[in-house]
């Protein structure tokens, strides 16, 4: 595994760090910026801006991250509810993001702040180069003095290139632009132990492990217009906790009293160490060609010994991929363990199966007297079962 380029020596548990953080995402969720019948609401904007406007103010950089675009669609195209079908959820954001857009633009400017519009693909954050153009023009925005508000291109995106849900991209938003800190602002003021309309249900208010999440239930969205409900923002907190970035689950109400450091909402403490941005590309963004195979000796030297794979521990190879590509590396039970970036092409590999380094040189040649994927250019996968790519 790579070395991080950045390290903290404690976790961060302290909620202060959302009003020191010098750059942060925010993430808001179409309740909270919608009326429910399918326009924006003014007075929800108004009072998002406000508060973010002040934490602008005190010197951070802030992307905001905002859904709301199908939610604030549909009334304009004559539509009683939020629509079901790909294509008219596409016209529904076209028309609902441009609106959203005016008010905020008309929101922020009574507080002296010019935003700009970005609209992100699953593939503009899958692809390295592609990753690297939206860092960069982010990073821009943030250092002119602009607040980007970031949301998926719905208008354009399709079932197999969509993020899908909003709270995954802020992570990983946060993630590209090295944020300080996300603060999920939702409909529900914290994470409860179960679904908050089940009597009894308790705030949990922090998470510092995974382990801490053992006996919380999880449900779907509890209004008519969110997508993904808690599910997704636990897998936003686990994605930005993971790559260092300390995350806070609260409503939109509360947005206020969490950056005040009141006893609110759920704050998930980072895990420690900052993972460089190509790490967690890799881990999480980079859309991988193929997968190889790798016996339980090879497991165990790159999951735990940190060594570099070699073809020794080859046992087999699937996709279509060049040298250079992303791949998955798999158990003999098909399960993930790392991703990386392999030094051989799907074509070469199988001649390459089991066989040594001093093997390969004598058959093959000096050329072949590499690793399969370099320790530097691999990250070790946690609790992976399924793949997110596909393959012939
Ligand atoms: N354990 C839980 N704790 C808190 N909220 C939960 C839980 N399980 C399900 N939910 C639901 O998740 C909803 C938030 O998700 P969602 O509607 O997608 O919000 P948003 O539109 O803000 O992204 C809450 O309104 C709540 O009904
Ligand atoms: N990109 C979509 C929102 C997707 C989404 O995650 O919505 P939400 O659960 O309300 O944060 C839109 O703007 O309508």
């Amino acid at each position: 595994m790579s070395t991080p380029n950045l390290s903290t020596p404690n976790p961060v548990t302290d909620r202060s760090t959302l009003r020191d953080a010098r750059r942060i995402v925010v993430k808001v969720g179409s309740s909270s910026l919608t009326d429910g019948q399918g326009g924006v609401s003014i007075p929800a904007i108004d009072a998002l801006t406000r508060v973010v406007g002040q934490l602008y103010h005190s010197g951070a950089q802030v992307v905001l991250v905002s859904s709301g675009a199908i939610a604030a669609g549909f009334k304009p195209l004559g539509l009683a509810k939020r629509p079901k079908d790909l294509a008219t959820q596409q016209a529904a954001a076209a028309v609902g993001q441009s609106r959203l857009m005016a008010q905020y633009s008309e929101s922020f400017w009574k507080h002296s702040i010019s935003v700009a519009q970005v609209l992100l693909t699953a593939e503009d954050l899958m692809r390295r180069t592609q990753y690297n153009n939206a860092f960069r023009s982010l990073n821009r925005l943030l250092n002119l003095g602009v607040i980007p508000v970031v949301n998926e291109n719905d208008a354009v995106a399709t079932h197999e290139i969509r993020f899908g849900d909003n709270d995954r991209l802020a992570a990983l938003a946060a993630s590209v632009v090295k944020a300080d800190a996300l603060l999920l602002l939702s409909d529900v003021d914290a994470l409860y132990d179960g679904p908050p309309t089940r009597s009894g249900a308790r705030r949990i208010a922090n998470v510092s492990a995974e382990a801490n999440l053992d006996h919380v239930s999880v449900g779907d969205s509890g209004s008519a217009v969110g997508t993904g409900g808690m599910v997704t923002k636990l897998q936003a907190a686990s994605i930005a906790t993971d790559a260092g970035i300390p995350t806070f689950l609260t409503s939109a109400d509360n947005a206020q009293a969490a950056i005040d450091g009141e006893d609110v909402g759920t704050w998930f403490d980072s895990r420690g160490e900052r993972k460089s941005a190509r790490n967690a590309w890799l881990e999480h963004m980079a859309v991988s060609r193929g997968r190889i195979m790798i016996d339980d000796g090879a497991v165990e030297a790159i999951t735990v010994r940190h060594r570099s794979l070699l073809p020794a521990g080859l046992i087999g190879v699937a996709g279509t991929f060049e040298s250079g590509d992303v791949v998955e590396v798999v158990n003999s039970e098909g399960i993930v363990v790392a991703r990386g970036l392999t030094n051989y092409s799907a074509n070469e590999l199988p001649t390459m199966v089991g066989k040594s380094t001093r093997q390969l040189r004598n058959e093959l040649g000096p050329e072949y007297d590499r690793v399969v994927i370099h320790t530097d250019d691999a990250v070790i996968v946690k609790q992976t079962s399924l793949s997110r790519d596909h393959y012939d």
